[in-house]
């Protein structure tokens, strides 16, 4: 975030300082949203901190010995830089205000990812998630620190799935810890019962049994933590709740044992938690390395060197027998002017990669032999052929995931008087976009020779889209648990196809389109939103049902604001894929064509926009760019893909001011 530092840059007591993480900032440069965790010791809130998204922790303060174990905390996350590790931004460390600041996780922590959104990663994910984890750790383990409380809801997951480990309020040097500890033999003859007390609630099953039998914590002790977490990562179950398999499960579901008896369980008879089984598809040095994280023995433990290494190893045996690893899916990246952060888009609510999904509908389709000459053959050939450059641009805004999709098709299949486009803008999950960015215009194309009509073939590539889309999710569902059943991806779409000089705009939902035609805006599209009446009492008539929920008329359970879309079959055949299409015959006073999704148009006019492309370099990524940048300046809070196609040279100088 490089933040300012005002020196000097230490905490009230001065015992702790930094070069880089701000320890004292002004009250107006951040402020709390809302808190998202309540634990024993802390409330954590979303935030802000000069703008930007953060997550502050807030520890209940109410004894001195509360404020010590804040400067200790804090005095060790100073210290620590690793992608592995949490990111420490900024604190606040005076009265009355101690907080810490850190980068925001957009997605839940792992036990949440696991048991809320029953997310059920596949074993490459388990194993880079795992490798990631192994590597902080070796690297607190070699900064002399133990964490002594890892376990999955420590471990925070950004929006890409990398595990970021959390919550330093146990950790310590060792150095540190044997002193404590022998102090505390000394004294009461065992650790302070209350420390244990507290800090045992909740992390129990995953606790070494030396730490059950209140020996000190070492390095094996975080080892075990972390063999337990990885197994419930791989099997997606609670340690100890589910035993079926076990010889002592009788005992332990029908006695409901205490937390007193589990431990002695897991000390004397060596309980562990169900063992990943060969249907999770862990191979068996995986299996094997698990189990030697949680042996009894803290000797028999490898090491966090032992575990990077050997988890390298089995990623490369994967990675030699089925190519690449990755923990999301390869970037889609469409069109010429893509940002990185679009063309970064990954969606993790599945684990398909539905571009590619639609890419095979498209290709499938595309065997057809699909010349299009049909279409061309029918019109005369004009007097006016418009001469076009396009170029586009798409960003997430502000939004954590990238929901929209758009193509640039110019030349359709090498034909010079053939162009299409189209805008796709997702919701629900990214899965309808994706899908149909790749597979609507391999459709078109294979309509092409069997449609009478340009127009009659986009109806088509969008009910047919539809159609694929839906069953290709029906399907997947089925191959999945109970918890994807309520998943009902959608996305609007608007395509333009450019025949000749016959321009086609084909719109289902709030993307737009508008021709500049003499300097004025042509609006050649009709938001489909059920604010409009007209759409409003299709819906109904097609056997939806509309409702005004908190500012506007929605649709449905879902409360879709749009009323015409590809995907949301829950609300199918009211939320209709099929498109309205206005027809337009191009001639010498058009000027250009801006395509967009409801990101711009939400804050940006259609005569905004064309007084803003009239003072940009006429070139279309530019003038794509310029758009969506003034709509995110202007507050917009949504993802904006802009497409602008110029139907006419641009001279020379109009290019250059
Ligand atoms: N940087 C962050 N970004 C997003 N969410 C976060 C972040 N830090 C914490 N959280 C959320 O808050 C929860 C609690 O955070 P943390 O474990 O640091 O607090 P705690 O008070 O020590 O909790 P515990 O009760 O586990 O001791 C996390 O599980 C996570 O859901
Ligand atoms: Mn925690
Ligand atoms: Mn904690």
């Amino acid at each position: 975030m490089g933040l300012e530092i005002v020196e000097p840059n230490a905490c009230i007591r001065g015992c702790c300082r930094s070069s880089s993480i701000p320890l004292h900032l002004p009250p107006s440069s951040y402020s709390l949203i809302s808190p998202i965790a309540r634990g024993a010791e802390s409330v954590v809130y979303e935030a802000t901190l000069y703008g930007q998204r953060v997550a502050v922790k807030k520890p209940v303060l109410s004894t001195s010995e509360d404020l010590d174990k804040f400067h200790k905390e804090l005095q060790l996350l100073c210290k620590l830089d690793h992608p592995g590790l949490a990111k420490l931004v900024a604190a606040h460390a005076k009265p009355p205000n101690y907080m810490f600041f850190f980068e925001f996780y957009a997605s839940p922590n792992l036990a949440d990812k696991l048991h809320i959104e029953e997310w059920t990663p596949d074993i490459d994910q388990v194993l880079i998630i795992a490798i990631h984890l192994a590597k902080a750790l070796q690297y607190l383990h070699n900064l002399g620190i133990l964490h002594r409380d890892v376990k999955p809801a420590n471990i925070l997951l950004d929006k890409d799935l990398n595990p970021h480990l959390t919550d330093f309020g146990l950790a310590e040097f060792k150095k540190d810890l044997r002193k404590v500890s022998v102090e505390n033999w000394r004294s009461s003859g065992k650790p302070t019962g209350g420390f244990h007390k507290k800090n045992m609630v909740g992390t129990l099953i995953y606790m070494a049994p030396e730490i059950l039998k209140k020996e000190v914590h070492t390095e094996e002790s975080d080892v075990y933590s972390f063999g337990v977490s990885i197994n419930e990562l791989m099997t997606g179950v609670v340690p100890y709740t589910d035993l079926r398999a076990e010889a002592q499960a009788h005992t332990v579901l029908e006695m409901n044992y205490t937390e007193q008896q589990l431990t002695a369980a897991v000390v004397s008879d060596g309980l562990r938690p169900v063992l990943a089984g060969p249907e999770s598809g862990a191979p068996s040095p995986l299996l094997s390395l698990i189990q030697r994280c949680w042996d009894g023995k803290p000797e028999n433990r490898p090491s966090f060197n032992d575990i990077v290494f050997e988890l390298g190893s089995i990623l490369g045996e994967r990675e030699r027998t089925q190519g690449p690893v990755v923990l999301g899916r390869p970037p889609t990246s469409l069109g010429d002017q893509t940002t990185d952060v679009a063309s970064n888009v990954q969606s993790f609510q599945e684990d398909i990669n539905w571009s590619t999904q639609g890419e095979l509908f498209s290709k499938r389709a595309c065997e057809v032999d699909s010349s299009m000459t049909i279409w061309l053959d029918s019109f005369d050939d004009p007097s006016y052929h418009p001469i076009l450059s396009s170029g586009s641009f798409a960003t997430c805004g502000r939004r954590e995931s990238m929901e929209d999709t758009h193509f640039l098709m110019p030349y359709m299949c090498n034909k010079t008087d053939i162009h299409v486009f189209g805008i796709f803008d997702g919701h629900r999950g990214a899965a309808a976009a994706e899908f149909s960015a790749r597979a609507l215009p391999g459709f078109l194309q294979a309509l092409g020779c069997l449609s009478s009509s340009p127009a009659d073939a986009l109806t088509k590539a969008f009910v047919k889209t539809d159609i694929a889309f839906r069953s290709e999710l029906d399907s997947y569902r089925q191959s999945k648990r109970a918890s994807q059943k309520d998943w009902h991806p959608g996305c609007t779409a608007v395509a333009a196809l450019i025949v000749r000089n016959k321009l086609l705009v084909a719109n289902a939902g709030d993307c737009r389109t508008i021709l500049c035609r003499g300097g004025r805006p042509f609006v050649l599209s009709r938001d489909h939103v059920a604010s409009c009446l007209e759409e409003r009492e299709r819906v109904v008539k097609a056997g939806g049902q509309v409702k005004w929920q908190v500012d506007t008329w929605r649709v449905g359970a879902a409360a879709l604001q749009v009323t015409r879309s590809i995907g949301d079959d829950d609300l199918k055949p009211a939320v209709t894929a099929e498109p309205e299409i206005t027809e337009t015959i191009l001639s010498a006073d058009d000027e250009f064509l801006v395509m967009a999704s409801d990101g711009l148009w939400d804050v940006v006019s259609n005569a905004e926009v064309i007084s803003i492309i009239r003072d940009t370099v006429k070139e279309p990524g530019m003038c794509s760019k310029r758009l969506a940048t003034e709509a995110a300046e202007r507050g917009s809070k949504d993802n904006i893909t802009v497409i602008v196609i110029f139907l006419r040279p641009v001279s020379t100088a109009e290019r250059i001011y």
